[in-house]
Protein backbone atom coordinates (compact mmCIF):
# COMPACT_ATOMS: atom_id res chain seq x y z
CA UNK A 1 0.00 0.00 0.00
CA UNK A 2 1.15 3.40 -0.75
CA UNK A 3 2.19 5.11 2.69
CA UNK A 4 -0.61 7.67 1.91
CA UNK A 5 -2.75 6.13 0.67
CA UNK A 6 -6.59 6.44 2.94
CA UNK A 7 -7.60 3.39 4.98
CA UNK A 8 -10.41 1.45 3.76
CA UNK A 9 -13.13 2.66 6.22
CA UNK A 10 -13.07 6.07 6.13
CA UNK A 11 -13.43 5.58 2.45
CA UNK A 12 -16.34 3.61 3.00
CA UNK A 13 -18.54 7.29 2.30
CA UNK A 14 -16.87 6.50 -1.13
CA UNK A 15 -17.13 3.14 -1.54
CA UNK A 16 -21.56 3.69 -0.94
CA UNK A 17 -21.45 6.66 -3.43
CA UNK A 18 -19.17 4.47 -5.81
CA UNK A 19 -22.02 1.34 -5.41
CA UNK A 20 -24.80 4.27 -6.22
CA UNK A 21 -23.21 5.36 -9.31
CA UNK A 22 -22.24 1.68 -10.68
CA UNK A 23 -25.69 -0.10 -10.71
CA UNK A 24 -26.79 3.09 -12.59
CA UNK A 25 -28.06 1.79 -15.92
CA UNK A 26 -24.64 2.83 -17.60
CA UNK A 27 -25.89 3.34 -21.25
CA UNK A 28 -28.80 5.47 -20.36
CA UNK A 29 -28.51 9.02 -20.10
CA UNK A 30 -31.97 9.81 -18.64
CA UNK A 31 -31.09 7.63 -15.88
CA UNK A 32 -27.52 8.61 -15.08
CA UNK A 33 -27.16 9.17 -11.07
CA UNK A 34 -24.38 11.52 -10.02
CA UNK A 35 -21.68 9.70 -7.33
CA UNK A 36 -23.41 9.62 -4.03
CA UNK A 37 -26.61 10.34 -5.50
CA UNK A 38 -29.46 7.29 -4.49
CA UNK A 39 -30.17 5.94 -7.93
CA UNK A 40 -33.76 6.76 -9.42
CA UNK A 41 -34.69 3.22 -10.15
CA UNK A 42 -35.43 0.92 -7.07
CA UNK A 43 -33.07 -2.18 -7.32
CA UNK A 44 -35.07 -5.61 -7.19
CA UNK A 45 -33.29 -8.73 -5.68
CA UNK A 46 -31.24 -9.49 -9.02
CA UNK A 47 -30.17 -6.45 -8.75
CA UNK A 48 -29.04 -6.22 -4.89
CA UNK A 49 -26.99 -9.49 -5.50
CA UNK A 50 -25.18 -7.91 -7.91
CA UNK A 51 -25.06 -5.26 -6.35
CA UNK A 52 -23.34 -6.96 -3.26
CA UNK A 53 -21.22 -8.61 -5.89
CA UNK A 54 -19.85 -5.01 -7.03
CA UNK A 55 -18.95 -3.62 -3.76
CA UNK A 56 -16.73 -7.05 -3.23
CA UNK A 57 -15.18 -6.36 -6.24
CA UNK A 58 -14.45 -2.84 -6.37
CA UNK A 59 -13.25 -3.22 -2.45
CA UNK A 60 -10.95 -5.92 -3.72
CA UNK A 61 -10.13 -3.65 -6.67
CA UNK A 62 -9.70 -0.61 -4.59
CA UNK A 63 -7.10 -2.30 -2.16
CA UNK A 64 -4.98 -3.20 -5.85
CA UNK A 65 -5.19 0.63 -6.94
CA UNK A 66 -3.94 1.72 -3.88
CA UNK A 67 -0.64 0.44 -4.37
CA UNK A 68 -0.19 2.85 -7.22
CA UNK A 69 2.08 5.96 -6.77
CA UNK A 70 0.51 8.79 -5.65
CA UNK A 71 1.06 11.66 -3.40
CA UNK A 72 0.41 10.89 0.02
CA UNK A 73 -3.48 11.83 0.97
CA UNK A 74 -5.56 11.68 4.28
CA UNK A 75 -9.11 10.06 4.78
CA UNK A 76 -11.58 12.04 3.05
CA UNK A 77 -9.77 15.41 1.92
CA UNK A 78 -7.49 13.04 0.24
CA UNK A 79 -4.68 15.04 -1.64
CA UNK A 80 -6.64 18.41 -1.93
CA UNK A 81 -5.66 19.32 1.42
CA UNK A 82 -2.33 19.91 -0.57
CA UNK A 83 -2.90 21.39 -3.42
CA UNK A 84 -1.90 24.89 -4.10
CA UNK A 85 -4.36 27.60 -4.36
CA UNK A 86 -2.63 29.53 -6.90
CA UNK A 87 -3.30 28.20 -10.25
CA UNK A 88 0.37 28.42 -11.65
CA UNK A 89 1.61 27.12 -8.38
CA UNK A 90 -1.00 24.19 -8.46
CA UNK A 91 0.01 23.41 -12.52
CA UNK A 92 3.81 23.17 -10.97
CA UNK A 93 2.66 20.68 -8.80
CA UNK A 94 0.72 18.79 -10.92
CA UNK A 95 3.86 18.95 -13.33
CA UNK A 96 6.01 17.80 -10.22
CA UNK A 97 3.39 15.14 -9.54
CA UNK A 98 3.31 13.63 -12.80
CA UNK A 99 7.35 13.61 -13.24
CA UNK A 100 7.65 12.21 -9.34
CA UNK A 101 4.86 9.19 -9.95
CA UNK A 102 3.79 8.37 -13.36
CA UNK A 103 7.53 8.85 -15.00
CA UNK A 104 9.81 7.52 -12.09
CA UNK A 105 10.54 5.15 -10.60
CA UNK A 106 9.87 2.44 -12.48
CA UNK A 107 8.68 4.66 -15.29
CA UNK A 108 4.92 3.34 -14.41
CA UNK A 109 3.19 5.45 -16.44
CA UNK A 110 -0.39 6.15 -13.95
CA UNK A 111 -0.38 7.57 -10.86
CA UNK A 112 -3.23 7.66 -8.01
CA UNK A 113 -4.64 10.89 -6.52
CA UNK A 114 -7.28 11.07 -4.14
CA UNK A 115 -9.65 13.88 -5.13
CA UNK A 116 -11.47 14.25 -1.45
CA UNK A 117 -12.57 10.57 -1.21
CA UNK A 118 -12.59 10.00 -4.77
CA UNK A 119 -9.45 7.86 -6.14
CA UNK A 120 -8.24 9.00 -9.80
CA UNK A 121 -6.12 7.13 -11.59
CA UNK A 122 -3.58 9.33 -14.07
CA UNK A 123 -2.83 7.40 -17.06
CA UNK A 124 0.50 9.48 -18.54
CA UNK A 125 2.13 7.70 -21.20
CA UNK A 126 1.41 6.07 -24.55
CA UNK A 127 1.55 2.34 -22.85
CA UNK A 128 -1.17 3.28 -20.43
CA UNK A 129 -3.13 5.70 -22.08
CA UNK A 130 -3.86 3.31 -25.70
CA UNK A 131 -5.90 0.55 -23.99
CA UNK A 132 -8.50 3.33 -22.17
CA UNK A 133 -8.68 5.49 -25.75
CA UNK A 134 -9.09 2.43 -27.91
CA UNK A 135 -11.92 0.81 -25.85
CA UNK A 136 -15.55 1.45 -27.17
CA UNK A 137 -17.05 0.29 -23.70
CA UNK A 138 -15.77 2.98 -21.80
CA UNK A 139 -16.53 5.56 -23.29
CA UNK A 140 -18.62 7.28 -20.65
CA UNK A 141 -17.68 11.57 -18.83
CA UNK A 142 -17.24 11.04 -15.49
CA UNK A 143 -18.93 13.92 -12.92
CA UNK A 144 -16.08 15.97 -13.47
CA UNK A 145 -17.82 17.27 -17.09
CA UNK A 146 -21.00 17.98 -14.96
CA UNK A 147 -20.42 21.30 -14.94
CA UNK A 148 -19.76 21.54 -18.42
CA UNK A 149 -23.24 19.73 -19.47
CA UNK A 150 -25.43 22.23 -16.97
CA UNK A 151 -23.58 24.59 -19.63
CA UNK A 152 -23.49 23.67 -22.95
CA UNK A 153 -25.89 20.52 -22.76
CA UNK A 154 -25.75 16.94 -23.72
CA UNK A 155 -24.94 17.17 -26.71
CA UNK A 156 -21.54 15.22 -28.48
CA UNK A 157 -18.98 15.75 -25.97
CA UNK A 158 -20.53 15.08 -22.90
CA UNK A 159 -23.61 12.11 -23.87
CA UNK A 160 -22.51 8.65 -23.44
CA UNK A 161 -24.38 5.23 -24.81
CA UNK A 162 -26.77 4.94 -27.30
CA UNK A 163 -27.36 8.90 -27.85
CA UNK A 164 -23.31 9.78 -28.31
CA UNK A 165 -23.06 6.75 -30.84
CA UNK A 166 -26.04 8.11 -33.09
CA UNK A 167 -25.12 11.59 -32.86
CA UNK A 168 -21.36 11.08 -33.63
CA UNK A 169 -23.30 9.03 -36.62
CA UNK A 170 -25.02 11.68 -37.76
CA UNK A 171 -22.64 14.69 -37.23
CA UNK A 172 -19.45 13.03 -39.00
CA UNK A 173 -21.11 14.00 -42.00
CA UNK A 174 -20.89 17.84 -41.30
CA UNK A 175 -17.04 17.31 -40.71
CA UNK A 176 -17.14 15.82 -44.53
CA UNK A 177 -14.55 17.12 -46.41
CA UNK A 178 -16.23 18.97 -48.84
CA UNK A 179 -18.50 21.12 -46.10
CA UNK A 180 -14.86 21.91 -44.85
CA UNK A 181 -13.73 23.06 -48.23
CA UNK A 182 -16.55 25.23 -48.07
CA UNK A 183 -15.19 26.98 -44.66
CA UNK A 184 -12.10 27.89 -46.43
CA UNK A 185 -13.84 31.13 -47.71
CA UNK A 186 -14.71 32.04 -44.15
CA UNK A 187 -11.42 31.32 -42.41
CA UNK A 188 -9.51 32.96 -44.85
CA UNK A 189 -11.75 35.95 -44.73
CA UNK A 190 -11.60 36.35 -40.92
CA UNK A 191 -8.32 35.84 -41.09
CA UNK A 192 -7.46 38.86 -43.24
CA UNK A 193 -9.71 41.55 -40.95
CA UNK A 194 -7.73 39.49 -38.23
CA UNK A 195 -3.98 40.86 -39.91
CA UNK A 196 -5.59 44.18 -40.66
CA UNK A 197 -6.02 44.55 -37.17
CA UNK A 198 -3.11 43.49 -36.20
CA UNK A 199 -1.57 46.49 -38.53
CA UNK A 200 -1.95 48.91 -36.16
CA UNK A 201 0.04 47.37 -33.16
CA UNK A 202 2.84 46.98 -35.48
CA UNK A 203 6.09 47.80 -32.70
CA UNK A 204 4.04 48.14 -29.46
CA UNK A 205 3.95 45.22 -26.94
CA UNK A 206 0.31 44.09 -26.86
CA UNK A 207 -1.98 40.61 -25.77
CA UNK A 208 -2.29 39.16 -29.19
CA UNK A 209 -4.67 36.73 -27.56
CA UNK A 210 -8.18 38.64 -26.99
CA UNK A 211 -7.72 39.32 -30.69
CA UNK A 212 -7.17 35.78 -31.71
CA UNK A 213 -10.39 34.52 -29.92
CA UNK A 214 -12.92 37.12 -31.52
CA UNK A 215 -11.23 36.08 -34.98
CA UNK A 216 -11.67 32.37 -33.98
CA UNK A 217 -15.10 33.21 -32.31
CA UNK A 218 -16.22 35.08 -35.94
CA UNK A 219 -15.18 32.05 -37.34
CA UNK A 220 -17.27 29.49 -35.49
CA UNK A 221 -20.11 31.78 -35.72
CA UNK A 222 -20.47 31.85 -39.29
CA UNK A 223 -19.28 28.41 -39.90
CA UNK A 224 -20.98 26.61 -37.17
CA UNK A 225 -24.67 29.24 -37.27
CA UNK A 226 -23.82 31.03 -40.95
CA UNK A 227 -24.29 33.94 -38.55
CA UNK A 228 -21.99 36.99 -38.49
CA UNK A 229 -21.57 38.22 -35.07
CA UNK A 230 -18.61 40.45 -35.44
CA UNK A 231 -16.72 40.12 -32.54
CA UNK A 232 -13.64 41.72 -34.28
CA UNK A 233 -15.46 44.55 -34.92
CA UNK A 234 -16.06 44.94 -31.25
CA UNK A 235 -20.10 43.14 -31.22
CA UNK A 236 -21.12 40.37 -28.89
CA UNK A 237 -18.23 40.73 -26.61
CA UNK A 238 -20.22 39.69 -23.51
CA UNK A 239 -20.35 36.52 -25.34
CA UNK A 240 -16.46 35.98 -25.58
CA UNK A 241 -16.06 37.52 -22.15
CA UNK A 242 -19.05 34.97 -20.33
CA UNK A 243 -17.20 31.72 -22.32
CA UNK A 244 -13.90 32.77 -20.66
CA UNK A 245 -15.65 33.63 -16.84
CA UNK A 246 -17.45 29.97 -17.10
CA UNK A 247 -14.31 27.91 -18.13
CA UNK A 248 -12.32 29.50 -15.66
CA UNK A 249 -15.54 28.58 -12.41
CA UNK A 250 -15.65 24.91 -13.91
CA UNK A 251 -11.93 24.94 -13.54
CA UNK A 252 -12.14 26.11 -9.32
CA UNK A 253 -15.51 23.70 -9.44
CA UNK A 254 -13.52 20.66 -10.49
CA UNK A 255 -9.63 21.48 -8.36
CA UNK A 256 -11.99 22.38 -5.45
CA UNK A 257 -13.86 19.44 -3.91
CA UNK A 258 -15.27 22.04 -1.33
CA UNK A 259 -17.09 23.66 -4.06
CA UNK A 260 -18.92 20.75 -4.68
CA UNK A 261 -21.20 21.38 -1.13
CA UNK A 262 -24.36 22.78 -2.91
CA UNK A 263 -24.49 25.54 -0.09
CA UNK A 264 -20.86 26.42 -0.78
CA UNK A 265 -21.07 26.80 -4.21
CA UNK A 266 -24.06 29.35 -3.93
CA UNK A 267 -22.63 31.01 -0.76
CA UNK A 268 -19.09 31.20 -2.50
CA UNK A 269 -20.91 33.47 -5.22
CA UNK A 270 -19.91 31.30 -7.71
CA UNK A 271 -23.27 29.14 -8.31
CA UNK A 272 -25.02 32.37 -8.87
CA UNK A 273 -22.70 33.92 -11.02
CA UNK A 274 -22.21 30.42 -13.20
CA UNK A 275 -25.85 30.16 -13.76
CA UNK A 276 -26.23 33.84 -14.71
CA UNK A 277 -23.94 33.35 -17.70
CA UNK A 278 -24.91 30.19 -18.66
CA UNK A 279 -28.38 31.46 -18.97
CA UNK A 280 -26.87 34.51 -20.88
CA UNK A 281 -24.50 32.75 -23.36
CA UNK A 282 -27.19 29.68 -23.91
CA UNK A 283 -29.85 32.56 -24.65
CA UNK A 284 -27.66 34.07 -27.22
CA UNK A 285 -27.54 30.65 -29.26
CA UNK A 286 -31.32 30.25 -29.02
CA UNK A 287 -31.48 33.11 -30.59
CA UNK A 288 -29.15 33.07 -33.18
CA UNK A 289 -30.84 29.44 -34.28
CA UNK A 290 -34.02 30.95 -33.99
CA UNK A 291 -33.25 33.80 -36.48
CA UNK A 292 -32.03 31.04 -38.75
CA UNK A 293 -34.53 29.04 -39.01
CA UNK A 294 -36.62 32.17 -39.77
CA UNK A 295 -34.12 32.92 -42.23
CA UNK A 296 -33.61 29.44 -44.18
CA UNK A 297 -37.95 29.43 -43.88
CA UNK A 298 -38.46 32.52 -45.59
CA UNK A 299 -35.96 30.90 -48.63
CA UNK A 300 -37.04 29.84 -51.97
CA UNK A 301 -38.35 26.45 -52.39
CA UNK A 302 -35.69 26.30 -55.35
CA UNK A 303 -32.82 27.68 -53.46
CA UNK A 304 -33.88 25.84 -50.06
CA UNK A 305 -33.73 22.92 -52.51
CA UNK A 306 -30.31 23.50 -54.08
CA UNK A 307 -29.18 23.96 -50.65
CA UNK A 308 -29.98 20.87 -49.86
CA UNK A 309 -28.50 18.93 -52.52
CA UNK A 310 -24.75 20.50 -51.75
CA UNK A 311 -22.89 20.61 -48.71
CA UNK A 312 -20.63 23.26 -50.16
CA UNK A 313 -20.85 26.99 -48.02
CA UNK A 314 -23.46 25.35 -45.52
CA UNK A 315 -23.23 26.27 -42.05
CA UNK A 316 -23.33 23.37 -39.58
CA UNK A 317 -26.40 24.59 -38.22
CA UNK A 318 -27.77 24.37 -41.17
CA UNK A 319 -27.00 21.00 -41.88
CA UNK A 320 -28.44 20.19 -38.31
CA UNK A 321 -32.11 22.07 -39.35
CA UNK A 322 -32.35 19.69 -42.13
CA UNK A 323 -31.31 16.58 -40.53
CA UNK A 324 -34.04 17.57 -38.05
CA UNK A 325 -36.73 16.06 -38.95
CA UNK A 326 -35.25 12.80 -40.09
CA UNK A 327 -32.98 12.53 -36.70
CA UNK A 328 -36.05 13.45 -34.64
CA UNK A 329 -34.18 16.41 -32.81
CA UNK A 330 -35.78 19.25 -30.87
CA UNK A 331 -34.93 22.35 -31.27
CA UNK A 332 -33.35 22.19 -27.39
CA UNK A 333 -31.11 18.83 -28.81
CA UNK A 334 -29.90 21.35 -32.05
CA UNK A 335 -29.20 24.11 -29.40
CA UNK A 336 -27.07 21.54 -26.83
CA UNK A 337 -24.73 20.90 -30.70
CA UNK A 338 -24.72 23.78 -31.46
CA UNK A 339 -23.14 25.01 -27.99
CA UNK A 340 -20.67 22.19 -28.11
CA UNK A 341 -19.89 23.27 -31.44
CA UNK A 342 -19.13 26.94 -30.39
CA UNK A 343 -17.66 26.18 -27.79
CA UNK A 344 -15.56 23.57 -28.33
CA UNK A 345 -14.41 24.91 -32.05
CA UNK A 346 -13.06 28.27 -30.47
CA UNK A 347 -11.98 28.41 -27.23
CA UNK A 348 -9.68 25.10 -28.25
CA UNK A 349 -8.63 26.58 -31.50
CA UNK A 350 -7.59 29.59 -30.13
CA UNK A 351 -5.54 28.79 -27.19
CA UNK A 352 -4.24 26.37 -29.95
CA UNK A 353 -2.99 29.30 -32.40
CA UNK A 354 -2.08 31.47 -29.29
CA UNK A 355 0.33 29.12 -28.45
CA UNK A 356 1.62 28.57 -31.70
CA UNK A 357 2.49 32.20 -32.05
CA UNK A 358 4.41 32.78 -29.00
CA UNK A 359 6.71 29.59 -30.07
CA UNK A 360 7.38 30.72 -33.04
CA UNK A 361 8.11 34.21 -31.13
CA UNK A 362 10.39 32.83 -29.05
CA UNK A 363 12.16 30.78 -31.79
CA UNK A 364 13.50 33.24 -34.77
CA UNK A 365 15.24 30.14 -36.66
CA UNK A 366 12.07 28.08 -36.92
CA UNK A 367 10.10 31.26 -37.48
CA UNK A 368 12.78 32.09 -40.54
CA UNK A 369 11.87 28.42 -41.95
CA UNK A 370 8.25 29.29 -41.74
CA UNK A 371 8.77 32.72 -43.35
CA UNK A 372 10.80 31.19 -46.00
CA UNK A 373 7.67 28.32 -46.94
CA UNK A 374 5.54 31.17 -47.19
CA UNK A 375 7.54 32.79 -49.35
CA UNK A 376 8.00 30.25 -51.69
CA UNK A 377 4.33 28.95 -51.79
CA UNK A 378 2.67 32.57 -52.19
CA UNK A 379 5.36 35.11 -53.53
CA UNK A 380 4.72 38.49 -53.03
CA UNK A 381 1.03 37.83 -53.57
CA UNK A 382 -1.73 38.75 -51.21
CA UNK A 383 -4.17 36.34 -52.26
CA UNK A 384 -6.23 33.79 -50.41
CA UNK A 385 -4.78 30.27 -49.39
CA UNK A 386 -6.30 27.76 -51.07
CA UNK A 387 -6.41 24.36 -49.84
CA UNK A 388 -4.10 23.29 -52.38
CA UNK A 389 -1.62 25.78 -50.76
CA UNK A 390 -2.28 24.83 -47.47
CA UNK A 391 -0.93 21.34 -48.10
CA UNK A 392 1.88 22.72 -49.28
CA UNK A 393 3.01 24.70 -45.91
CA UNK A 394 4.27 21.24 -44.60
CA UNK A 395 6.54 23.10 -42.24
CA UNK A 396 3.87 24.98 -40.97
CA UNK A 397 1.96 22.10 -39.44
CA UNK A 398 4.98 20.74 -37.96
CA UNK A 399 4.94 23.85 -35.50
CA UNK A 400 1.44 23.59 -35.15
CA UNK A 401 1.18 20.05 -34.06
CA UNK A 402 4.77 20.34 -32.15
CA UNK A 403 3.23 23.57 -30.06
CA UNK A 404 -0.05 21.00 -29.55
CA UNK A 405 2.38 18.60 -28.22
CA UNK A 406 3.90 21.28 -25.76
CA UNK A 407 1.04 22.44 -24.69
CA UNK A 408 -2.23 20.66 -25.80
CA UNK A 409 -5.15 23.07 -25.91
CA UNK A 410 -7.13 20.12 -23.98
CA UNK A 411 -5.15 19.32 -20.87
CA UNK A 412 -7.12 16.91 -19.35
CA UNK A 413 -9.47 13.96 -21.01
CA UNK A 414 -11.78 11.99 -18.60
CA UNK A 415 -13.35 8.29 -18.25
CA UNK A 416 -15.47 6.61 -15.66
CA UNK A 417 -15.14 2.87 -16.58
CA UNK A 418 -18.53 1.64 -17.46
CA UNK A 419 -16.15 -1.92 -17.58
CA UNK A 420 -13.32 -3.17 -15.48
CA UNK A 421 -10.31 -2.52 -17.96
CA UNK A 422 -6.68 -4.00 -17.19
CA UNK A 423 -3.86 -1.97 -17.92
CA UNK A 424 -0.22 -2.70 -17.89
CA UNK A 425 2.04 -1.18 -16.22
CA UNK A 426 5.91 -1.46 -16.15
CA UNK A 427 4.99 -5.19 -16.87
CA UNK A 428 2.23 -5.39 -14.42
CA UNK A 429 -1.37 -5.75 -14.88
CA UNK A 430 -3.16 -3.38 -13.00
CA UNK A 431 -7.08 -4.35 -12.39
CA UNK A 432 -8.56 -0.66 -13.12
CA UNK A 433 -12.56 -1.36 -11.10
CA UNK A 434 -15.96 -0.49 -13.28
CA UNK A 435 -17.07 3.16 -11.65
CA UNK A 436 -13.42 4.30 -11.35
CA UNK A 437 -12.42 7.47 -12.86
CA UNK A 438 -9.27 7.81 -14.81
CA UNK A 439 -7.95 11.02 -16.48
CA UNK A 440 -5.75 10.86 -19.39
CA UNK A 441 -2.92 13.73 -19.44
CA UNK A 442 -1.89 14.47 -22.64
CA UNK A 443 0.85 16.99 -21.10
CA UNK A 444 2.10 13.96 -19.76
CA UNK A 445 1.96 11.30 -22.49
CA UNK A 446 3.51 13.75 -24.93
CA UNK A 447 6.53 14.47 -22.88
CA UNK A 448 8.04 10.63 -22.91
CA UNK A 449 11.67 10.91 -23.29
CA UNK A 450 11.35 7.20 -25.19
CA UNK A 451 9.01 8.78 -28.04
CA UNK A 452 11.06 12.56 -28.50
CA UNK A 453 14.61 13.40 -28.45
CA UNK A 454 14.57 16.77 -26.96
CA UNK A 455 11.26 16.10 -25.10
CA UNK A 456 11.05 19.87 -22.91
CA UNK A 457 12.04 21.94 -26.17
CA UNK A 458 9.98 23.18 -28.81
CA UNK A 459 11.19 21.12 -31.99
CA UNK A 460 9.18 21.17 -34.84
CA UNK A 461 11.69 18.35 -36.71
CA UNK A 462 9.93 15.83 -33.92
CA UNK A 463 7.20 15.74 -36.52
CA UNK A 464 9.63 15.07 -39.74
CA UNK A 465 8.15 11.72 -40.91
CA UNK A 466 10.86 9.86 -39.88
CA UNK A 467 10.71 10.62 -36.28
CA UNK A 468 6.80 10.29 -36.59
CA UNK A 469 7.56 6.67 -37.67
CA UNK A 470 9.59 5.83 -35.12
CA UNK A 471 7.03 6.60 -32.04
CA UNK A 472 4.11 5.12 -30.85
CA UNK A 473 1.30 7.31 -32.16
CA UNK A 474 -0.45 7.06 -28.56
CA UNK A 475 2.34 9.67 -27.75
CA UNK A 476 1.07 12.60 -29.34
CA UNK A 477 -3.13 12.86 -28.35
CA UNK A 478 -3.73 16.12 -28.34
CA UNK A 479 -6.84 15.49 -30.41
CA UNK A 480 -7.32 12.45 -27.95
CA UNK A 481 -7.96 9.33 -29.94
CA UNK A 482 -10.09 6.42 -30.57
CA UNK A 483 -13.61 6.23 -30.95
CA UNK A 484 -14.26 9.53 -28.90
CA UNK A 485 -11.82 11.74 -30.50
CA UNK A 486 -11.83 15.31 -31.77
CA UNK A 487 -14.38 15.23 -34.30
CA UNK A 488 -13.05 18.72 -35.28
CA UNK A 489 -9.30 17.82 -35.32
CA UNK A 490 -9.10 18.46 -39.52
CA UNK A 491 -11.27 21.94 -39.30
CA UNK A 492 -9.03 22.63 -36.62
CA UNK A 493 -5.61 22.18 -38.30
CA UNK A 494 -7.23 24.10 -41.72
CA UNK A 495 -8.08 26.94 -39.45
CA UNK A 496 -5.01 27.10 -37.57
CA UNK A 497 -2.82 27.15 -40.70
CA UNK A 498 -4.83 29.79 -42.76
CA UNK A 499 -4.59 31.91 -39.51
CA UNK A 500 -1.31 31.47 -38.86
CA UNK A 501 -0.37 31.35 -42.88
CA UNK A 502 -1.87 35.35 -42.67
CA UNK A 503 0.33 36.07 -39.53
CA UNK A 504 3.82 35.05 -40.57
CA UNK A 505 3.21 36.07 -44.46
CA UNK A 506 2.61 39.42 -42.85
CA UNK A 507 4.58 40.61 -39.54
CA UNK A 508 7.87 38.96 -37.91
CA UNK A 509 6.64 37.95 -34.58
CA UNK A 510 8.41 38.18 -30.92
CA UNK A 511 7.47 37.24 -27.97
CA UNK A 512 7.64 39.23 -24.61
CA UNK A 513 7.15 36.89 -22.34
CA UNK A 514 8.89 33.58 -23.08
CA UNK A 515 8.90 30.08 -21.49
CA UNK A 516 8.72 29.72 -18.12
CA UNK A 517 7.79 33.52 -17.11
CA UNK A 518 4.60 32.88 -19.19
CA UNK A 519 2.97 29.32 -17.98
CA UNK A 520 0.28 27.49 -19.42
CA UNK A 521 -3.59 27.54 -17.07
CA UNK A 522 -5.19 24.92 -17.30
CA UNK A 523 -8.69 26.75 -17.46
CA UNK A 524 -10.40 23.64 -19.47
CA UNK A 525 -8.57 24.73 -22.37
CA UNK A 526 -4.75 25.88 -21.63
CA UNK A 527 -4.28 29.44 -21.61
CA UNK A 528 -1.44 31.65 -21.25
CA UNK A 529 -0.82 32.89 -17.82
CA UNK A 530 -3.88 35.49 -17.12
CA UNK A 531 -2.06 38.32 -16.37
CA UNK A 532 0.33 38.25 -19.39
CA UNK A 533 -1.89 36.88 -22.12
CA UNK A 534 0.56 36.13 -25.37
CA UNK A 535 2.47 39.67 -25.47
CA UNK A 536 4.27 40.10 -28.91
CA UNK A 537 5.77 42.35 -30.74
CA UNK A 538 4.97 42.44 -34.74
CA UNK A 539 7.01 43.89 -37.44
CA UNK A 540 5.78 44.13 -40.62
CA UNK A 541 8.13 42.24 -43.26
C1 LIG B 1 -6.77 22.75 -31.57
C2 LIG B 1 -8.04 22.56 -31.49
C3 LIG B 1 -8.72 21.41 -30.80
C4 LIG B 1 -8.22 20.53 -29.88
C5 LIG B 1 -6.83 20.48 -29.27
C6 LIG B 1 -9.29 19.61 -29.55
C7 LIG B 1 -9.18 18.55 -28.67
C8 LIG B 1 -10.20 17.68 -28.37
C9 LIG B 1 -10.08 16.58 -27.46
C10 LIG B 1 -8.83 16.21 -26.66
C11 LIG B 1 -11.28 15.95 -27.41
C12 LIG B 1 -11.65 14.76 -26.54
C13 LIG B 1 -12.23 15.31 -25.26
C14 LIG B 1 -12.61 14.23 -24.28
O1 LIG B 1 -12.73 13.06 -24.61
O2 LIG B 1 -12.81 14.62 -23.13
C15 LIG B 1 -12.17 16.65 -28.29
C16 LIG B 1 -13.48 16.32 -28.52
C17 LIG B 1 -14.33 17.05 -29.30
N1 LIG B 1 -14.00 18.14 -30.08
FE1 LIG B 1 -12.19 18.97 -30.29
N2 LIG B 1 -10.40 19.97 -30.26
C18 LIG B 1 -10.09 21.04 -31.05
C19 LIG B 1 -10.91 21.68 -31.95
C20 LIG B 1 -12.23 21.36 -32.17
C21 LIG B 1 -13.08 22.02 -33.12
C22 LIG B 1 -12.63 23.14 -34.06
C23 LIG B 1 -14.31 21.46 -33.00
C24 LIG B 1 -15.58 21.77 -33.73
C25 LIG B 1 -15.70 22.61 -34.71
C26 LIG B 1 -14.23 20.43 -31.98
C27 LIG B 1 -15.28 19.65 -31.56
C28 LIG B 1 -15.15 18.59 -30.68
C29 LIG B 1 -16.27 17.76 -30.27
C30 LIG B 1 -17.71 17.94 -30.67
C31 LIG B 1 -15.75 16.79 -29.41
C32 LIG B 1 -16.50 15.65 -28.75
C33 LIG B 1 -16.35 14.42 -29.65
C34 LIG B 1 -17.01 13.18 -29.09
O3 LIG B 1 -17.02 13.00 -27.87
O4 LIG B 1 -17.46 12.37 -29.89
N3 LIG B 1 -12.95 20.39 -31.51
N4 LIG B 1 -11.48 17.70 -28.87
Amino acid sequence: MSPGAPSIVPACHFIRAHIASTICPVNDDSEKCIVGEIPRRRPHVAAEVELVERRRKFIVHLKIIRDLPGPRALPLVGCVYQFKLNAEEFTYQMEIWTRRYVYTPKISGMGLIWLGPFPIVLLGLSDTVRPLLESSANIRKPTLYDKVQEWIGNGLLTSTGEKWFNRRKMLTSTFHFNVLQGYQETFSKQAEIFVEILEKKVGEPFDVFPYIKRCALDIICETAMGTQVNAQFGQNEQYVAAVARITQIIWEFQRFPHLWIKPIWYLSGKGFEFNRLVQATNDFTRKVIADRKATLQELHEDEAHENSTTNKKKAFLDLLLSMQQENQLSDEDIREEVDTFMFEGHDTTSSAMGFAIWFLGQYPDYQAKVHEELDRVFGNSNRSPTPEDLKQLVYLEKCIKESLRMMPAVPMIARVLDEDMEIESNGTKVLLPQGLTVVIAPFSAQRDFRSYERVESFYPEHFDPENIAKRNAFSFIPFSAGPRNCIGQKFAIQEEKTILSWVFRRFTVETVHPFPINRPNPEITLKPKRELGFTIIIKKR
